[in-house]
């Protein structure tokens, strides 16, 4: 290591320890309630996503009760759990489309979710793939990915303008990484539903989310669809956070690779956590699954 990187990396240490001992300082938990600087996340601390007893109730009926979850910077998370978990409730909480009673909300250390409007949520960095493919059906692929481009508030000066060579070559990278290159002239509409999903989440990437949450992506798709989409997540993580919410249990091997933590969402609250060959073996999970 040069004299010059390791003067650097010390800088950046103790620039992170003072902010660290400034958070101790202020007596409270350093994760919450403090927005160091609007629209910037922090996430030094290693953690994209952090919920802490979050309860949401629909007429008395408690969709998410006191629900606990972190997600760490490029973590790829499954979410599986029966029907009426509450795994929607739960991304809805996330980006601001549903209030909870009670609980706090995250995204890195510093920015509280719970005080933002569903539209600055998408705009800070988190990105949410609904179920259904909703592309412009007329439009080209390339179109969509050019618009979802323009969506982008950091973009919004060239609106009227021409791409410039750098926006090009975003649009070439994600066509690649979604298997559409091919089909970049394609009208949207044409496409198969697994190329539309697909296109879909290239358009959510063309904004640089720092975290993604995918709500059963690969519903609908053939195998080989399915198969390509989880090559497609295995290469976002790391960049990304994702949060896959799934019921394919195929599917959710692949991504985890017989290693990473699955959670299991059961009555609105984490009923185990663990990997899924463990998830599986646990007696109360497999009962909630078979309602017994
Ligand atoms: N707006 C609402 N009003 C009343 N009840 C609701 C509302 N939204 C969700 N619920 C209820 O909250 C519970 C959790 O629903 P949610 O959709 O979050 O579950 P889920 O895990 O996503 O289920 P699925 O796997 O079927 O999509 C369910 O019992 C549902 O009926």
């Amino acid at each position: 290591m040069t004299p010059d990187l390791m003067e650097s990396m010390r800088e950046v240490r103790e620039r992170h320890e003072a902010r660290t001992q400034q958070a101790g300082a202020s007596g409270g938990d350093a994760s919450f309630g403090r927005l160091l600087q609007a629209g910037q996340p922090d996430f030094t601390q290693g953690v994209a996503l952090y919920l802490d007893d979050i309860t949401v109730s629909f007429d008395g009926f408690r969709a998410l009760n006191k629900l606990s979850l972190a997600i760490n910077v490029g973590e790829l998370r499954c979410i599986i759990g029966p029907n009426g978990a509450g795994k929607t409730t739960m991304m809805d909480v996330i980006t601001g489309k549903t209030r909870p009673d009670a609980g706090r909300a995250s995204f890195g250390s510093t920015i509280d979710l719970l005080r933002l409007r569903e539209n600055d949520i998408a705009q800070i960095g988190i990105g949410r793939k609904f179920q259904k493919p909703t592309v412009y059906e007329q439009l080209s692929v390339f179109e969509n990915l050019e618009l979802a481009l323009k969506a982008d508030r950091r973009a919004r000066a060239s609106l009227f303008h021409r791409l410039s060579g750098e926006q090009l070559d975003r649009i070439g990278e994600i066509l690649q990484l979604i298997h559409l290159k091919g089909e970049a002239q394609r009208t949207a509409g044409l496409l198969s539903h697994g190329q539309k999903q697909w296109l879909e989440i290239g358009m959510l990437l063309m904004q640089d989310p720092k975290l993604l949450l995918l709500d059963e992506p690969v519903a609908g798709m053939t195998d080989e669809e399915t198969e390509r989409t989880a090559e497609l997540f295995l290469s976002l993580e790391g960049q990304h956070s994702l949060v896959v919410v799934e019921h394919d249990m195929k599917f959710v091997d692949q991504l985890t690779e017989g290693r990473k933590k699955v959670t299991v969402l059961h009555e609105g609250s984490v009923l185990a956590e663990g990997r899924l060959s463990e998830v599986q073996a646990n007696e109360k999970v497999v009962e909630v699954y078979l309602g017994r």
